[in-house]
Parts: C-alpha cells; structure tokens; sequence
C-alpha cells in the first residue's frame, strides 16, 4: 500500500458505498477519531446527515487543537480532522438502534496540509518513504493486559490466580476475551489467538498482522473496545472491575508487553526470507536488526514511554534488558520465531502497551531501515539464557543493556538524530518536554517501599 500524503482523493463510488453502507448499519451518529501524542483515542461526536457527508470526507471538520497533548499552542489552536473513509465501523458496543459509526481521522492545518504534530501523520510520512522503494511494513501485534479488582481501599488486585494457558474455574476471563474476540471480529479485526497470560489476572490477545497503519490503527481500536467491553461487563455485574495495559502493575510477576511481530515486503516477496541461507534468513533481515539493535536506546523512549515501563524491562520475566537477538531467545531484545518463507518475521519484544503505536512504529521501521542501507551488523545470535549471565560474561560477549529507567531513555532519545527526526522537530520537542515533566514529578515522590526500608533510621 502506498501512502502519498498530499495527494489522497476521496473516491466518489467508495463514499457511495460507504454512505450505503451507514445507512444499512441504522448510523446515527459519528465518532471523529484521532490520537494524541501519548496514543490515548480523542473524538468528537457529530449526527450522521448525508447531505453533509461530501463535505466532511473532502473538506474535514475544524477542532480547536489546543487542549490536544502534544498539539498547538492556544493562538494557532485550528486543526482539521480529515476522516480517512477506509476505517468506517460501525462501533459494535453501542446500541445497535440509532448506531454510532467511527472515522479514524488524519490531522491537517486549515491550509490543507497534513499536521506536522499528528502522530498518524507521522507513520504516513516514513510509510510513504518506504513505499516509493516499493516496500511495505508489516507488524503483527501481541497485547498483554490485565483484568483487577479495586478492592475496597481502592487498591487493584488481579482478577482471577490463574497462570499461563490456563482454563476455567481457574481462569476467569474466557467470558471477557469471547465477547471481546466478538465485537473485534465485527471491527473487521482478524484475532490469531487469545489466552491467559503467565501473571494472575493477565491475558492476551494476538491479531493478524497487517501493514503497519493498520495495525496502529487496530491496536488503538483494541484498547478502546476492551475497555468498554469490560466497563460494560462491571456495569452489569455492579463490580468495580477493569482493564489495565499499565506495564508492570505488580511487584514480581510478569508484566505486560505489547511484543512486534515484523517483515518488509517487496511486492508478494518477504525480503526478511533467503531459503538458501543457513538460517533461512536474508541479509535485509539480519541489517533490519542491526539498524532496531543500533538505535535500541532511543526507540526506547518511545516505545517504553512512562516510568512504570522501565519496572518491566527487568530480568527474570520474559521482558527484554539486554541488546542482543537470537533464533529462539525469548530473554533477548529480538527474537526470531522459527517460521520462515513468507511467515519470517522479527519479533521486536521491548515495547509495551503503554506506548503510541504510531511513533513506536514509525520509529522502529526508519530504525530498521537505517540497519538495510548501512549494512549494520548484527553480530551473531545468542542462545544462552542472558538473564543468568553475570556482568563480566555479558561484557565479554559485547551485549549491552537497555536504558533503565525513563530519564535514561529521554537522553538517549535526545542524543539519536535519525529518531529525532522521524518524530519531527515538532513532535520531538513535545515529546521531551513532556517526558522531562514525568521524570521530574515521579523523582521527588517518596513510596512505600522507601518508608518501610529507611524509615528507622
Ligand atoms: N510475515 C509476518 N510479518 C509480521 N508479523 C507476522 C508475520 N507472520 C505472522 N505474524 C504475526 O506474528 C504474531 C504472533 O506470533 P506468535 O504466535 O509466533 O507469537 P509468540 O511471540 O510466539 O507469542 P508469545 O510471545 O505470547 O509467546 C501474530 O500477530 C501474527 O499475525
Ligand atoms: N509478559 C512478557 C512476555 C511473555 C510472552 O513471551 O508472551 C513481557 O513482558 O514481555
Ligand atoms: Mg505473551
Ligand atoms: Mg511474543
């Protein structure tokens, strides 16, 4: 698929048959849709007129941009939300009567030019560089999340104890991922599979993968249908139950990863796959690894994006800590699954469901891409446990570690030119205004933990 930003027409007999299909589907209403720049889901809601629907798809609507993180100041506060007509659904947990439809939206100034600071707009531009080479990104999404309980303190507890692949009575949450399988299904959305994850209370669903808009796309739906879904549920139950996609909500279990499946296809043609290479791997694949093992450190930031994310990338809980990739290793940064021909694809398994999945994936493939041009050498994969190596070992095999905390990150985000510049100079100046405040709210917090180690002495 090729993204030409500045020329994307609406077509008449698509808007036809997606009117139609509005009319079908008894839409009343629709959402307008976009993302700031933390990734949370934003929209304005407007009553569905046909006669209208021409003007929106060509001309968008204006929105005050202003309250919008990481947007525009307050005296240039104008935006403009264009839907993009390929995303219409209508939205399957709503009442069916007097329907709600939603647009996913692309953010354009008043000029008619795609807004530097919209994070889809983001994806768009790096997507449409690699589409002019002919080449299209693939990622295959694994989101992990927890259900909890808010007990009466208003602290959250898991869910349910079971653990990994669990079933039911043990297993509390096969009701949740059949309706939520459901409702994607009629999102248009392919899941592979879903289960119960290693920590109490935990799960996952995989879905498809698909170009990598899409897949942003998809994973923002994702988040928002699970969340209503389940609010839904609690309404019923009058429990206070919910979703959370925070990394690491408790002490010493597993955390919850959003792991990305990738490839770069030339046409019909997997260029991460060589059948006559040893490991079945071409050189594009081992370079794409290079180029994401190269600038690990700064796509960090964006792809681990809080302070909680970084209580995650620690040893012991299948999260990555290391910059190494290997052809099984699940304790390194990248792994390469076994599939190979068309199913070859990296796994990249840093980033977490905290993360905008528009920069993180704008950002690994400019990274990636960078490892194919320079030729960026991998190394050779490690198959060893790195969790259970000691300093010394891990140095003498040259395997560094990811940044550790968020103020790690940020510095080296800042000290990276190529992911800067994906990000844009206005987005990268939000982005670490915005990180700077995190880190220096979170630093002079005194917790728990604190008080009962120091509090003695
Ligand atoms: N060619 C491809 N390019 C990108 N992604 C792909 C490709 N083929 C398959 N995938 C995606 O890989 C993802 C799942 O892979 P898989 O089941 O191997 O996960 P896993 O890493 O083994 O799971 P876990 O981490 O939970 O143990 C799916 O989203 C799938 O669509
Ligand atoms: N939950 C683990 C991943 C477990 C798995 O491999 O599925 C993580 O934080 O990345
Ligand atoms: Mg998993
Ligand atoms: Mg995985």
């Amino acid at each position: 698929m090729e993204y030409d930003l500045m020329t994307e027409k609406v077509n008449e007999e698509l808007m036809e048959s997606v009117i139609k299909q509005m009319k079908e589907d008894n839409i009343k209403f629709i959402r307008l849709q976009f993302v700031d720049i933390n990734g949370t889901a934003k929209n304005i809601v407007i009553p569905f007129k046909e006669d209208d629907m021409a003007d929106l798809f060509v001309e968008g609507m204006l929105f005050d941009g202003s309250s919008i993180a990481g947007f525009v100041g307050i005296n240039e506060s104008d935006l403009v939300l264009k839907p993009d007509i390929h995303t219409y659904s209508r939205v399957s947990w709503r009442p069916e009567e007097s329907a709600v439809c939603r647009f996913i939206c692309d953010v354009w100034t008043p000029d008619g030019k795609p807004f530097v600071g919209d994070p889809r707009g983001i994806l768009k531009k790096s997507l449409a560089k690699i589409g002019k080479m002919g080449l299209q990104y693939n990622i295959g999404p694994e989101p992990e999340f927890f259900i909890v309980d808010i007990d009466d303190e208003g602290y959250p507890m898991p869910y349910d104890e079971a653990g990994y692949f669990d079933v039911e009575p043990l297993d509390k949450g096969p009701d949740f991922r059949r309706e939520l399988t459901l409702n994607l299904e009629e999102l248009d959305f392919e899941v592979e599979a879903s289960h119960h994850e290693v920590g109490p209370g935990q799960n996952e669903i995989a879905f498809k993968f698909k170009d990598a808009l899409k897949t942003a796309d998809a994973v923002i739906t994702f988040k928002q249908a699970i969340k209503a879904i389940v609010d839904n549920m609690a309404t019923f139950d009058q429990m206070d139950y919910r979703v959370t996609f925070m990394p690491k909500p408790f002490f010493g279990v597993n955390g919850s990863g959003m792991h990305c499946h990738q490839s770069v296809f030339k046409g019909d043609r997997n260029l991460f796959s060589d059948p006559n290479s040893e490991t079945g791997l071409s050189k594009d694949a081992l370079h794409f690894m290079g180029g994401l093992l190269a600038h690990a450190p700064a796509l960090t930031a964006i792809t681990n994006p809080i302070v909680n994310s970084y209580k995650r990338l620690v040893p012991g809980y299948e999260a990555p800590v290391y910059r190494a990739y290997g052809l099984k290793n699940r304790s390194a940064l990248i792994r390469v699954p076994a599939a190979r021909g068309k199913a070859t694809r990296i796994e990249y398994r840093a980033p977490d469901p905290a993360c905008n999945p528009y920069l993180a994936f704008a950002v690994m493939l400019e990274a990636g891409i960078d490892g194919i041009q320079n030729k960026i050498d991998p190394g050779e994969p490690t198959e060893i446990n790195i969790y259970s190596l000691t300093e010394e070992e891990r140095e003498a095999m040259g395997i560094q570690v990811l940044p550790s905390s968020l103020w790690e990150a940020y510095h080296a985000l800042e000290e990276d030119p190529l992911i800067l510049s994906t990000l844009g100079d206005h987005t990268s100046e939000k982005f670490l205004e915005l990180k700077y405040k995190e880190w220096d709210e979170y630093r002079v917090q005194v917790f728990g933990y604190e008080q009962n180690k120091y509090l003695d002495i």
